[in-house]
């Protein structure tokens, strides 16, 4: 805490305490427990009711009680990070870390890096992504995320699991949000890519402007020995430099689309289809050289989307670092599968259904201009709806996309919270051009895929938008059930016997 600067006073009467768990939850046991007071609705009885529970010990900002030991600190989720290190035995020094951040693609990007490592060493990769955490090689070790990136405690607890279960690398995504919130504080990644930025995640609840946003993101590049860098993401100049503050020149590398100068790798696309795409990796620079086998290498992606060859860019670079052969790279990227990511269903007679988890303006029109681009003759109709309580922007970023790109559209629910899921439609489409895009309403989610799948021919692409897999609506402060996307269609496509 000194080291850090963050000790305020310590009251210890015990010095041979032995503390056999750590805790920010009072509900828990806390015996033999240090209770950690933070976050921005902590309330003094949480405090109470850990010290019922058998916390002996409490590290907070503001001193609540006398009745036990404690240690008062400049900032408690800066000291919960370190002391959670300390206590789960510094885990992350036994690991290889590489992380991603970016607006969007680090779930992507996450996942791709994952399987090639673990066909280059099976039972040693880990994963914390939005999507799942892997810990270990049993079936129980993998569970759904709650949050992007953990809470640093909770960090340090699954990095332990990974060490303990022969685990040396670690592939996760680290959120803005996990740096405003401290979760990744005092740690130090091997490996650090950064993917692009455009503004998001901006408001009360999350950063109050771009610039936060911005300078919350590029602690990764600050935190990170080696650094992958789009060179074509926003910012670049903030970003490269973030990154030349802790590292030299020579442990950059810097990745591009087509003909861009000044970069270490660049992607080329060579063909593309509805199932895959080809691209060439060719190296630009001596040090690319130095990592790249050849010159120049053709890989196959069986994620389409030209956005995801990007996301293949900082996966393929973080994999050289780390000596991964290409042969293993291709392998594994000609059979890409990111759950709820460009997922697509090929039918007989209703063309060819995408489900993918673009949830912005920016996303969907990506994706979008991807398909209408590709496939100029076929029809783009888009099922699609927007959360409630939170990202109201969207709701006219949609409006926009689908008047821009889209042939027709079906407004449903996506997690509408406490909102009604109808007034949100609504919102969309009173934003839309009707005379570009045929846009109805129809509110039962699984219902909404259901007409839009059976009205489609085989020239059209559907894409069944925003909501990836997840396997809920989450309503009323409720996680309602659904089946997911992916699931819902493929039940339909059965049941209409495609
Ligand atoms: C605004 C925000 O970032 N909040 C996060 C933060 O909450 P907090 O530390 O402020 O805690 P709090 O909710 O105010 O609660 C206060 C404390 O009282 C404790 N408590 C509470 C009740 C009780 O009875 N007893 C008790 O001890 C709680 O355990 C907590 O420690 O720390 C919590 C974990 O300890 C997070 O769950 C929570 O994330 C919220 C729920 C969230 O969803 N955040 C989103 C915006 C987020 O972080 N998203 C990013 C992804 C964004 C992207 O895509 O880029 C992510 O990384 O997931
Ligand atoms: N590099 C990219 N650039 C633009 N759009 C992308 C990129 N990669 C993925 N997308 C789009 O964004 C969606 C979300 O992708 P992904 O889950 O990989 O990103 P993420 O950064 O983890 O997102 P989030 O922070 O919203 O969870 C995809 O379904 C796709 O439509």
């Amino acid at each position: 805490m000194k080291k850090h600067d963050l000790l305020v006073s310590s009251s210890v009467s015990d010095e041979n305490l032995e503390v056999t768990h750590i805790s920010y939850n009072s509900k828990e046991d806390q015996t033999n427990g240090v209770f950690f007071c933070k976050g921005n609705n902590f309330k003094a009885e949480y405090l109470d009711q850990a010290i019922k529970n058998g916390a002996k010990f409490y590290v907070s900002e503001k001193e609540y009680s006398q009745d036990i030991d404690r240690l008062i600190v400049k900032n408690a989720s800066k000291a919960l990070s370190l002391l959670s290190a300390e206590f789960y035995g510094n885990p992350q020094n036994d690991l290889f870390i590489i992380a991603f951040t970016g607006t969007k693609g680090k779930t992507t990007t996450s996942y791709f890096l994952y399987d090639i490592l673990k066909r280059a060493y099976p039972k040693q990769v880990g994963l914390f992504s939005t999507v799942d955490r892997i810990i270990g090689p049993k079936p129980e070790d993998e569970f759904k995320s709650d949050l992007t990136t953990p809470e640093s405690m909770d960090l340090f607890h699954d990095m332990r699991k990974c060490v303990d279960n022969g685990f040396k690398y670690l592939v996760m995504e680290v959120s803005s949000q996990a740096y405003k919130k401290n979760r990744v504080y005092g740690l130090q990644f091997d490996i650090g890519g950064f993917l692009n930025i455009t503004p998001d995640h901006i408001g009360p609840n999350e950063h109050p402007t771009y610039a936060d946003y911005l300078n919350c993101k590029k602690q990764l590049m600050i935190n990170s020995k080696v650094n992958i860098i789009n060179r074509q993401t926003n910012d670049y100049d903030t970003v490269y430099a973030a990154a030349k503050q802790t590292s030299d020149d020579k442990d950059i590398y810097r990745f591009a689309k087509d003909e861009v100068a000044d970069t270490d790798f660049s992607i080329r696309n060579k063909e593309s289809n509805l199932n895959d795409s080809v691209f060439t990796y060719t190296a630009e620079s001596d040090k690319a050289e130095d990592l790249q086998d050849h010159s120049e290498y053709t890989y196959r992606l069986g994620l389409v989307g030209d956005f995801n060859e990007l996301n293949a860019g900082a996966a393929i670079t973080a994999a050289k670092i780390l000596g991964v052969k290409n042969e293993v790279i291709a392998d594994s990227l000609k059979s890409a599968f990111v759950p709820g990511r460009m997922e697509h269903i090929n039918t007989n007679s209703h063309g060819t259904i995408f489900v993918d988890y673009a949830h912005n303006y920016a996303s969907m029109k990506a994706l979008l201009s991807f398909l209408k681009r590709e496939y100029p003759a076929s029809k783009v109709k888009v099922v699609v709806g927007s959360p409630g309580d939170k990202g109201v922007s969207r709701r006219a970023g949609f409006a926009k996309v689908l008047t821009e790109l889209a042939d027709e559209a079906i407004l449903t629910t996506d997690d509408p919270g406490f909102e009604d899921p109808a007034d949100i439609c609504k919102q969309i489409d009173d934003q839309i051009d009707h005379t570009k895009v045929k846009v109805k309403t129809v509110l039962d989610r699984e219902k909404a895929i259901s007409e839009m799948i059976k009205s489609s021919s085989n020239d059209d692409i559907v894409v069944l938008a925003a909501k990836g897999n997840d396997p809920y609506q989450k309503t009323k402060g409720v996680d309602v059930p659904y089946a997911s996307d992916p699931v819902v269609a493929k039940k339909i496509l059965k049941d209409i016997g495609d």
